[in-house]
C-alpha cells in the first residue's frame, strides 16, 4: 500500500486516502468529532490543501487514536475496570492487608525510595487491568513522544521537555532536529558564574556593598516550585551552611501587602532582585517588578537597576524593554511549561544565589535520576507510572475526586501548594486532546499540610467524613535530630510514630464490636466508629536532601503526566486561566477611568447588576483616591524600613 509521510507526527506514515472525520479550527488545530461526524477527507488531500504542520500532525494522531477508540472510556480495559469495581466493593482493606503475597507485590523499592501501595483498594487483578489500560492507551508511546521532543502540547504546538532542563551534560535531547542539552548547559554555566560572583562578593551593588539578600518576583510556576525547593532545603545541614548570612524571599501576589512583607527590613543597597516570568507579560509579576524597581531607584538612583535587577524569561526582548541588561537575563525555552520550570533558570538562579550552584546541581541530578527511571522501567516497577495508575483508579473508578498530600516532614511543607498547581493546572480539563468533551471528570483536588499539623486540622473529615486517598511521605533520617534525655523516643521518631499510625487507622478503622469490648457506652458507639477501608499510600525517602527533593519533584511531575496520558487530555496547556485575566483587564480600564476622573461610582453600563453593586461599594468605601501624575508613591512605612 502507498503511504505518505506526515512531518511532526509520532506515527510517521499513513495510507494515502485514509479517511477521517474532523473539523479544522484555524490556528488551534483539529477538533476530533465523535465518529461519524461530517468533515471528511483524505490524508493526501490534507497535505496539499491545508498544510500547517500542527494540523497534519494532529490529524495523524487523531487517525491513530480513532483506530483504537476515540475516548479512553470506550477502551475494553476501561470497561473491564468499571466491572471490576464491584469485586473491590466487596473487599475491606483490613482483610486485604492480611494477604501477605498481595502486600509483598504491592511494596516497591527503587532509586532508594520505598513505596507502599498495600493500602490502596486494589488486588493483583486491579493492577493487571490498569497495566492493560496503560497498554491500550499507548502510555509507553506517549512517554516516548514526550522524551523525544514531539509537540505533544498540541494546542500550543510545543514540545514538553522539562526533563531536558536536568539532563546530564553528555545526554542528547533533540527538539525540532536540534540537541538542546548544550543550550541548557550554557544557561546553567552562566548561572554558576553569576551566582559565584554574587556569593563571593565579586559582583557588588551600586554603592559597593555585597548583595546578600535576594527577592525573587514571580507567580504560579515562576514561584511555587522555587518556594517548595527553598523551603525543603532551608534546614538541610549542607544547604544551611552554604546559605549562612544570606536571605531569599519571594514576592508573588500583586497584593501590596505582599510587597510590604517581601521588602520589610531589607536594605536596597544589599538587595538583588530577580524578576522571573516565562512570558514577561504576567500582570501581577510585572506590576510587582515595576514597584520594586521604583523602590530601588528612589533610594539608589537609576543606575541601581543594572546592578540590582536580573531576569529569568523566555522573552529577552521584553526583559530589555523593561530596562534589564540582556547580559543579566537567564533564558529558557517555550518547551518548558511554567509549572514544570523549577529545574530551569526559574528555580536554579534564585536557589543557587541562596545555596550555591553545587547544591542545586545535586537537586538536578536527583530529578534526572527519576526521569531516567520513568523513561526506562517497566510499568510494574515504575514508581510514577504506578502512582499515576493508582490515582486513575481512585478518581475514575472509585470516584474519589480529591487527594491529600501529607509529608511527615516540615521541610516539605510547600510540596502540596506546588503540586496543587502542577496537577490541577495540568489535569483539570474538560475535553480530550482532540477537543472532544469528556463524559467523565479528570484531575484531582489536591490539598495537604505536613503531619502532624494536619492531624489537628482536617484529619477528622478524612477519618470519619469523606473518603480522600492520602499520600503519606516519611523520611528515614531527619534533617535535624533532637533527642531529649528521659523522653520515650526522639522527636523525629515521635513524628514518624504518627506517620505509621495514621495509614493503619485509615485502613482498619474501628468497629462497634471493638468499641464495645473497650467499654465504650452504647450512645457513643456510632460517634466513635471508624469505618476504615480508606485508601492511602506511603512513600519513604532515605533523607530530605537536594538530591531526594529532586527525585520527589520529578516523581510527582511524571505521575501527573501519566494520568493525563491515560485520560488522553493535554496536560500541558492552561486555557482555563485566560478568561479571568481578560475580564480583570476590563475592570482595570473602568477602575482607572473612575479613579482618574474623580468619580465615586461606576457608569451605569458595562457590568451586570451584581458586579456593579459590589464595585460601587468598593469605590465608595475608601477615601477617594485620585491617581497622582508624574511620580511614584510609597506610602507604606514598612517600605522605608531599609533606610
Ligand atoms: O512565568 P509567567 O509567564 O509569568 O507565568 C506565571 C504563571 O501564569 C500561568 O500562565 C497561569 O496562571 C501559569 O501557568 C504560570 O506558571
Amino acid at each position: 500500500m502507498q503511504t505518505i509521510k506526515l512531518p511532526g507526527a509520532s506515527h510517521k506514515s499513513f495510507p494515502v486516502g485514509a479517511s477521517f472525520s474532523a473539523k479544522v479550527i484555524p490556528r488551534v488545530g483539529v477538533r476530533h468529532q465523535p465518529v461519524g461526524t461530517v468533515f471528511s477527507g483524505s490524508v493526501a488531500g490534507l497535505e496539499s490543501s491545508i498544510a500547517p504542520r500542527n494540523v497534519i500532525a494532529s490529524v495523524a494522531k487523531m487517525l491513530h487514536a480513532q483506530k483504537k477508540g476515540s475516548l479512553v472510556d470506550e477502551l475494553p480495559a476501561w470497561k473491564d475496570l468499571k466491572e471490576h469495581v464491584a469485586d473491590i466493593e466487596k473487599t475491606h482493606l483490613r482483610d486485604l492487608l492480611h494477604d501477605e503475597a498481595r502486600c509483598m507485590a504491592l511494596i516497591k523499592e527503587s532509586e532508594g525510595i520505598l513505596c507502599d501501595f498495600t493500602r490502596q483498594r486494589v488486588t493483583q487483578r486491579t493492577l493487571e487491568l490498569l497495566y492493560e489500560l496503560a497498554e491500550q492507551s499507548n502510555l509507553r508511546e506517549k512517554i516516548n513522544a514526550m522524551f523525544n521532543g514531539d509537540h505533544i502540547n498540541s494546542t500550543e504546538d510545543r514540545a514538553v521537555l522539562h526533563v531536558a532542563t536536568r539532563a546530564h551534560r553528555n545526554q542528547k535531547i533533540i527538539v525540532d532536529g536540534r540537541d538542546v542539552v548544550p543550550d541548557v548547559w550554557e544557561v546553567l554555566d552562566k548561572i554558576k558564574a553569576f551566582t559565584d560572583k554574587v556569593r563571593n562578593g565579586e559582583w557588588l551593588g551600586v554603592t559597593g556593598k555585597p548583595l546578600k539578600k535576594v527577592v525573587a518576583i514571580g507567580i504560579g510556576g515562576s514561584f511555587l516550585g522555587p518556594l517548595f525547593v527553598h523551603t525543603a532545603l532551608r534546614t538541610e545541614p549542607n544547604a544551611m551552611r552554604a546559605s549562612r548570612d544570606r536571605t531569599l524571599r519571594f514576592l508573588a501576589n500583586v497584593d501590596p501587602i505582599d510587597v510590604a512583607r517581601a521588602l520589610d527590613g531589607l536594605d536596597p543597597e544589599e538587595t538583588l532582585v530577580v524578576v522571573i516570568s516565562k512570558t514577561f507579560t504576567t500582570a501581577e509579576t510585572m506590576l510587582n517588578a515595576r514597584t520594586v524597581r521604583s523602590w530601588l531607584i528612589e533610594r539608589l538612583g537609576p543606575d541601581a537597576v543594572a546592578k540590582h535587577m536580573v531576569a529569568v524569561s523566555t522573552n529577552i526582548k521584553l526583559v530589555k524593554e523593561f530596562g534589564i541588561d540582556p547580559d543579566n537575563a537567564f533564558g529558557f525555552w517555550d518547551w518548558v511549561g511554567g509549572r514544570y520550570s523549577v529545574c530551569s533558570a526559574v528555580g536554579i538562579l534564585p536557589l543557587s544565589l541562596q545555596y550555591g550552584f553545587d547544591i542545586m546541581q545535586e537537586f538536578l541530578a536527583g530529578a534526572n535520576n527519576m526521569d531516567e527511571h520513568f523513561k526506562n522501567q517497566p510499568y510494574q516497577d515504575n514508581l510514577p507510572v504506578l502512582i499515576g495508575l493508582l490515582s486513575i483508579w481512585n478518581v475514575s473508578f472509585l470516584g474519589y475526586g480529591a487527594k491529600a498530600i501529607l509529608p511527615y516532614c516540615q521541610a516539605l511543607s510547600k510540596l502540596a501548594p506546588h503540586i496543587q498547581q502542577v496537577d490541577m493546572e495540568s489535569n483539570g480539563k474538560g475535553v480530550d486532546i482532540n477537543g472532544v468533551r469528556l463524559p467523565f471528570q479528570t484531575g484531582e483536588i489536591d490539598f495537604g499540610e505536613p503531619g502532624t499539623n494536619g492531624q489537628h486540622s482536617f484529619y477528622q473529615l478524612i477519618h470519619q467524613g469523606r473518603v480522600i486517598p492520602c499520600e503519606f511521605i516519611g523520611i528515614v533520617r531527619s534533617q535535624q535530630s533532637v533527642y531529649l534525655k528521659g523522653e520515650v523516643v526522639s522527636n523525629h521518631d515521635e513524628l514518624m510514630c504518627n506517620f505509621f499510625a495514621q495509614a493503619d487507622a485509615l485502613a482498619y478503622g474501628k468497629t462497634p464490636e471493638q468499641l464495645r469490648s473497650d467499654n465504650v457506652p452504647d450512645y457513643l458507639i456510632p460517634h466513635r466508629v471508624f469505618t476504615g477501608n480508606r485508601p492511602s499510600m506511603s512513600i519513604m525517602l532515605p533523607s530530605c536532601t537536594a538530591y531526594t527533593v529532586g527525585q520527589l519533584l520529578s516523581m510527582y511531575e511524571h505521575r501527573i503526566a501519566v494520568q493525563g496520558f491515560i485520560w488522553n487530555i493535554n496536560s500541558f496547556d492552561q486555557w482555563g486561566v485566560e478568561l479571568g485575566k481578560v475580564l480583570a483587564s476590563k475592570v482595570r480600564n473602568v477602575m482607572n477611568a473612575v479613579r482618574t476622573r474623580d468619580r465615586k461610582v461606576l457608569p451605569q453600563d458595562g457590568f451586570n447588576y451584581s458586579t456593579t453593586r459590589m464595585m460601587n461599594k468598593y469605590l465608595e468605601g475608601k477615601t477617594q483616591i485620585l491617581y497622582p501624575e508624574g511620580h511614584d508613591v510609597f506610602p507604606i512605612d514598612m517600605l522605608r524600613a531599609g533606610h
